[in-house]
C-alpha cells in the first residue's frame, strides 16, 4: 500500500534520498538493458511460482515468508532437476530492495510461457520445461501457497512483492499475441514491456483503475459486502472506473449506483496495488453525506448488503483477530490491514476519536 502523500513529500535527509534515488535508477537501467537485466539475475533475489502460487517458507516462530533463493542458487536446483537452467532468464524483474538488490519473479509451473520454448496450455503430466510442484518444494524446502491464502499470511512488507510479482507473471501469460495482428508477442530481458513480432506495437503490463471510498454522515460510516465476501466481511464501498472518468465522477456514480446517495466533501487517502481477481490499482478516498441525506437504498444486483455502522461497532470489529466461522454467532469482519479499505476505517476511526468528523 502507498503512504499518504504527505509522509513522502515530508521525505527527509540527502542521504535516504539519494538510495532510493540510486534504487529507482537502477530498476530503470535494467529495464532498458537486457544485458545488464541478464547480469543482475544471478545474484538477484528470485521469488519463485508454480502455476501463480507464489513458495513460501514457515519461520521457526509459525510464520510465514518468501524463500530467499539468489538466482545463483536457483540455477544450482535447477539442474539437480534435470532443467534446462536458462529457464532462469524467463525470471521478471520486480524491483530493487532497499540493499541494492534486484528482485525478479519466476513461474516453474504448468502456465509458464516463454515465445522461445514450447510450452503448452492443455497438456496433460509436466508440460515440456515446466518442474513438478513437489520437487521444486523439497529442494527449495518450502511449499507453493495459493496467492488468496499466502497474500494474508505474509508480512505487509512482503505482500505487495509477492502480488505485484505474480500480476506481472499473469500479464505475460496472457499476452502472448498481439490483438491488433495475431503475431505472437516477445518480451525484454526485463518483462516489462512486450513487442509484437511484426513489429507494430508495444504493449505495457496493465491495471484497472478503481476507486473505494469510505462515506461517513459524521458520527457512522458506511460499509457494504457483495454476496461473494467471507462470512460477516464488510467493505469500503469500490468500483471500476469507465473510460474517461475522473477519480471524482467515478467514486459519485458507484455511491449513487451502489447505495443510492450523493456524497460531497471528497479527499484522497492513499493507493494500493490489489491483485485480485485480476490486477486492480486502488484509490482509496473519503466522502460524506449530510446526516438528513444519508437513508440508503441499496442495489441488491451489486450488493448484498449495506449498512451505516457506529464507531463503537467498528473500534468492536478492529479488535476481531480471526474471520467469524461456521456456527459462531454474526460478528462484524473487517478487511484486513494489508487491504485499503483497513486503512480508510482506521483513519476514519482516528478522526472521530479527534472529534474531526462531526457535523
Ligand atoms: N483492497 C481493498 O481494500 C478492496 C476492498 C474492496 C474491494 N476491492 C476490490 O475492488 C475491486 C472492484 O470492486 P467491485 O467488485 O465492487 O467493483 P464494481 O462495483 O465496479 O463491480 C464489479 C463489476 O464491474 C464490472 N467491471 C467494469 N469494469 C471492470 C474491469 N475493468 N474489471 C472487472 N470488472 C469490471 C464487471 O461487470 C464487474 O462484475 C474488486 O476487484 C475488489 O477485489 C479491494
Ligand atoms: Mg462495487
Amino acid at each position: 500500500m502507498s503512504r499518504p502523500l504527505r509522509i513522502l513529500l515530508s521525505c527527509p535527509p540527502t542521504r535516504r534520498c539519494s538510495s532510493f534515488v540510486s534504487r529507482m535508477r537502477l530498476v530503470n537501467r535494467l529495464k532498458a538493458d537486457d544485458d545488464a537485466c541478464a547480469a543482475a539475475l544471478h545474484g538477484g533475489r528470485i521469488f519463485l511460482f508454480h502455476s501463480l502460487s507464489p513458495l513460501l517458507q514457515r519461520t521457526d516462530r509459525g510464520t510465514f515468508r518468501t524463500s530467499a533463493l539468489t538466482g545463483s542458487d536457483l540455477q544450482s536446483i535447477l539442474k539437480k532437476l534435470g532443467s534446462d537452467e536458462s529457464l532462469l532468464k524467463e525470471s521478471v524483474l520486480i524491483g530493487c530492495s532497499e540493499q541494492n538488490q534486484a528482485q525478479f519473479c519466476l513461474d516453474v509451473g504448468k502456465n509458464t510461457v516463454n515465445p522461445g520454448y514450447s510450452r503448452f496450455w492443455s497438456c496433460s503430466g509436466l508440460c515440456s520445461g515446466e518442474l513438478d510442484q513437489a520437487a521444486v518444494e523439497e529442494q527449495c524446502g518450502g511449499t507453493f501457497v495459493d496467492l488468496r491464502k499466502a497474500f494474508f499470511l505474509l508480512t505487509s512488507a512482503e505482500a505487495p512483492l509477492v502480488a505485484k510479482g505474480q500480476a506481472l507473471l499473469r500479464w505475460h501469460q496472457t499476452n502472448r499475441f498481439c490483438s491488433a495482428t495475431g503475431q505472437p508477442t516477445h518480451r525484454n530481458q526485463a518483462g516489462s514491456q512486450r513487442f509484437c513480432s511484426s513489429g507494430s506495437a508495444i504493449y505495457y503490463p496493465k491495471m484497472s483503475p478503481v476507486v473505494i471510498v469510505l462515506v461517513s454522515d459524521g458520527t457512522r460510516c458506511l460499509l457494504g459486502r457483495q454476496a461473494s465476501f467471507p462470512r460477516g466481511m464488510y467493505s469500503a464501498l469500490a468500483g471500476f472506473c469507465d473510460m474517461g472518468e475522473t477519480l471524482e465522477e467515478a467514486l459519485c456514480r458507484e455511491v449513487a449506483e451502489e447505495v443510492g446517495l450523493e456524497v460531497q466533501n471528497i479527499s484522497y487517502s492513499s493507493s494500493q496495488h490489489w491483485p485480485f481477481p485480476h490486477s486492480s490499482f486502488m484509490l482509496g478516498c473519503h466522502a460524506s453525506v449530510s446526516p438528513a441525506h444519508s437513508q440508503l437504498n441499496v442495489d441488491h444486483s451489486e450488493l448484498e448488503d449495506a449498512r451505516w455502522f457506529s464507531l463503537d461497532e467498528i473500534t468492536c470489529a478492529l479488535q476481531v483477530k480471526s474471520p467469524p466461522r461456521r456456527g459462531d454467532p454474526p460478528v462484524l469482519w473487517l478487511p484486513p490491514p494489508h487491504a485499503v479499505a483497513n486503512r480508510l476505517i482506521r483513519e476514519w476511526v482516528d478522526r472521530q476519536r479527534r472529534g474531526e468528523d462531526r457535523p
